[in-house]
């Protein structure tokens, strides 16, 4: 039985006209990995729309964008000018991930996703990580080779009695990094999963969720079929998925 995956969009200008748009990765892992049938949620910001679409999906996958969360979201100081904002995206996602979670259903949430969890159940991001002290450079290195953007860059230590070591039977990984928002402050309820090197927290599950809850920083949906930590991701959040579905089909 297929598990319907719901991603929502970012909203990008192409030519003249706004158009919705996930990045085809996470399509790709959500049915090659998750083992779902991927739809696309278009970030429309209606509420009456999500709660209709929390009715017909049995997932939902956030996925990663270049854009950031408007900080006054998490209580943050303006961004910068010239910062790439989703004003339709933070209006569509951050209600959908308070509706997703109530609900019970799979949720996994992938960069800013992982950032968007953080904030919606109230934590806070670090607009700049590679400018605190302590903390390194997350930021992607300035290639146009994917395998090397989207290479191996750092370890993340697995904590102790995490999913990530059940799964994994081991205590960390390396892992892409993509990002140069963070968490600043983890939301009350979230558990860290996986840490940097520099203490960033790289991976949480969130504690109160009825169902799976989920979040990475890193990207998993790269080349999921050459990481066995990504597999294991995948496999847990469609395992959730396909779950809840048979369940809603009884
Ligand atoms: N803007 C945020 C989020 C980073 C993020 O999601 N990057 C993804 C890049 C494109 C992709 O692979 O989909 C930050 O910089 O922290």
């Amino acid at each position: 039985m297929q598990a319907i995956i719901g991603i929502p969009c970012d909203v990008k200008t192409i030519g003249l006209f706004p158009f919705h748009a996930v990045g085809e990765k996470y399509i790709t892992a959500a049915v090659g990995a998750a083992g779902g049938v991927a739809v696309l949620i278009p970030s429309l910001g209606d509420a009456a729309q999500l709660d209709t679409i929390i009715n017909l999906v049995d997932g939902i996958l956030l996925p990663g964008s270049p854009s950031n969360i408007e900080p006054h979201h998490y209580q943050g100081v303006p961004s910068r000018p010239g910062t790439l904002h989703d004003k339709a995206r933070d209006a569509t996602t951050l209600p959908l991930v308070r509706r997703v979670i109530d609900a019970g259903i799979p949720l996994l949430g992938i960069c800013r996703g992982f950032q968007e969890i953080n904030v919606v159940l109230g934590g806070e991001l670090h607009q700049h990580v590679q400018e605190q002290p302590g903390l390194n450079d997350h930021r992607e290195p300035q290639t146009e080779d994917l395998d090397l953007m989207y290479g191996p860059a750092h370890s993340v230590q697995f904590t102790a009695g995490s999913w990530l070591q059940h799964w994994l039977g081991r205590d960390g990984a390396r892992v892409n990094s993509i990002h140069q928002q963070g968490i600043k402050r983890l939301a009350d309820g979230l558990i860290a999963e996986a840490v940097a090197e520099d203490g960033l927290i790289e991976a949480y599950r969130v504690g109160s969720a009825s169902n799976f809850a989920y979040a990475v920083q890193w990207h998993p949906e790269w080349k999921y079929w050459e990481n066995d930590v990504s597999q294991a991701i995948f496999e847990a959040f469609g395992a959730a998925c396909r779950e809840r579905r048979m369940r809603r089909n009884q």
